[in-house]
């Protein structure tokens, strides 16, 4: 379970965060903001990605010193680089997290026929379905999912989330669009409490 305390974060001049607090407790939450609140910014900082911040972080009760080990961030946030493959891109996360070829999320999700597209040429939802392969693949004890099902056809969300219904470890995700996730058990968390 991961617990956000004393949070400050300021972009430019404009803080977002200041010494904010928050838990997630349940295993699947997705988090519920309007747009521009931060939901991105705190997954960013949770994943390890964003390290311009003060505050702490607990993964269990401790702070870890490489976060991005533990917690597998698929978000519009990483920027892959655009001139590589599909499956360049995947080969690259499994040498650096020694991880397997993810050959049965690929196949659910119906992404065997673009893995030799560049990054660049494949669509947006298919941009979308890399980014979950390539942070699902690592079966860390922590993923995040900014907007998962953002640009996925109806069939891919639900295969997504057949996927995810079983994941051994923490999920949060950021959804505008829930419900199909609330009936495999996510729950709804406010970033901001009222
Ligand atoms: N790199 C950046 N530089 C300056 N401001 C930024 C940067 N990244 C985000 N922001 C600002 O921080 C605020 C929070 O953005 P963030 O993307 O975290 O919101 P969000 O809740 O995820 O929004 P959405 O639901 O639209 O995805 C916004 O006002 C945004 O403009």
């Amino acid at each position: 379970m991961i617990k956000v305390e004393n949070l400050t974060k300021v972009f430019v001049h404009k803080p977002i965060f200041e010494k904010f607090h928050i838990e997630f407790n349940a295993p699947k939450v997705c988090l519920e903001a309007p747009n521009g609140l931060g939901k991105s910014t705190l997954f960013s900082i949770i994943s390890g990605i964003d390290r311009a911040y003060s505050g702490t972080i607990y993964y269990e009760g401790e702070q870890l010193k490489t976060p991005q080990e533990k917690v597998a961030l698929a978000s519009d946030n990483i920027a892959f680089p655009v001139f590589l493959t599909a499956k360049q891109l995947l080969s690259m996360t499994l040498q650096s997290w020694q991880c397997p070829f993810p050959e049965q999320l690929i196949e659910l999700l119906g992404f065997s026929p673009f893995l030799d597209t560049t990054f660049s040429a494949l669509s947006s939802g298919n941009q979308k379905k890399l980014q979950l392969i390539n942070a699902l693949m690592r079966q860390t004890p922590y993923v995040i999912l900014d907007e998962p099902s953002a640009a996925l056809d109806h069939q891919s969300t639900q295969h997504l989330i057949d996927y995810i219904h079983d994941y051994q470890g923490q999920i949060l995700i950021s959804c505008h669009e829930p419900a199909p996730f609330f009936e495999v058990g996510f729950v709804p968390q406010p970033l901001f409490a009222s």
